[in-house]
């Protein structure tokens, strides 16, 4: 099949609004101003959801490459966008406002990707979400083993502490492996964990108050922390009973981070390290196959 034979069975398979992102060569907002997150504007149906479902060529450790495209998604993996635009996307990893102060590891793209049922579980606690006036706002999905390992290290230096006041002020850095914050093997590397919040679309969809911002180790973050505040707390019971219903499992340290059960991709070995691009999910490449 000649270029343009690839780049019409891609059409076909992705839908026009996957098409009609790569061709204008759109990337994901990290966000605006500060707090404020447009979604994104292309979507399709969940049936075209977003993936290549075509030959991977390669799946655990890595994936193979492409068209110079780098390791690629194995089959499953899927771009939310694709299937949901309407979630916001405010993905912290892929800038510089996060507890590491620097963009991290692997996170080319400010997307995020995931097992397609964890996609299509979130899609539908959005639905739900917006018939009550709220939404959801996605932090993290995926996350590659090399970001994973560019934590842990940032953990284990002890001498930079240029980020304790805004994220971890009352916990001492040596802890946050221990107490739960911070995984040397992650959920999130097997694409069915995203840390995620709630926002008002009707209110400019700013992320509402959960009492604590995200990825703010403390114990005030513990989902079910006595002290925070009556509307803080109905906003944390409303994120975490909305995926529940859907299949998520929250983790008690964060009242952000959630993993679909049971989990459709199983852990591999060595972990997944493709990078967080929309090219590692198929989109905008053109492979002959
Ligand atoms: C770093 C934070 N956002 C997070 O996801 N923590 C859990 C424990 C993880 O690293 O998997
Ligand atoms: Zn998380």
């Amino acid at each position: 099949m000649g270029d343009r034979g690839v780049v019409r069975s891609r059409v076909q398979r992705l839908g026009v609004g996957a098409v009609v992102w790569a061709v204008l060569g759109l990337t994901a907002a990290a966000g605006g101003a500060e707090g404020v997150v447009a979604a994104p504007t292309s979507t399709v149906s969940p049936a075209a959801a977003g993936t290549v479902s075509a030959a991977r060529d390669g799946g655990g450790g890595g994936g193979g490459r492409g068209a110079g495209a780098g390791p690629l998604a194995p089959d499953g993996f899927v771009a939310l966008r694709f299937v949901d635009a309407s979630v916001g996307q405010d993905m912290r990893y892929a800038g510089g406002r996060n507890f590491t102060g620097a963009v991290v590891d692997g996170y080319d793209e400010a997307e995020c990707l995931l097992a397609r049922p964890a996609a299509l579980a979130l899609r539908r606690a959005q639905q739900g979400l917006l018939r009550r006036g709220y939404g959801l706002l996605v932090y993290d999905c995926y996350r590659p083993q090399r970001a994973v390992d560019r934590f842990v290290r940032w953990a284990r230096d002890l001498a930079d502490q240029r980020t304790k006041e805004s994220y971890y002020p009352h916990v001492d850095k040596s802890l946050l492996i221990p107490h739960g914050y911070i995984a040397e093997r992650s959920g999130h590397n097997r694409g069915s964990t995203v840390d995620v919040t709630l926002v008002r679309p009707a209110a400019g969809r700013r992320p509402v108050d959960m009492g604590t911002p995200f990825d703010f180790f403390d114990p005030l973050s513990h989902t079910d922390d006595p002290r925070v505040g009556p509307g803080a707390a109905r906003h944390r019971r409303l994120l975490r009973e909305s995926l529940a219903a859907e299949g998520f499992v929250n983790l008690p340290e964060e009242w952000w981070h959630f993993t679909y059960r049971p989990e459709p991709i199983p852990a591999p070995s060595p972990p997944f390290d493709f990078p967080v691009r929309l090219a590692s999910v198929g989109i905008g490449i053109a492979r002959n196959r």
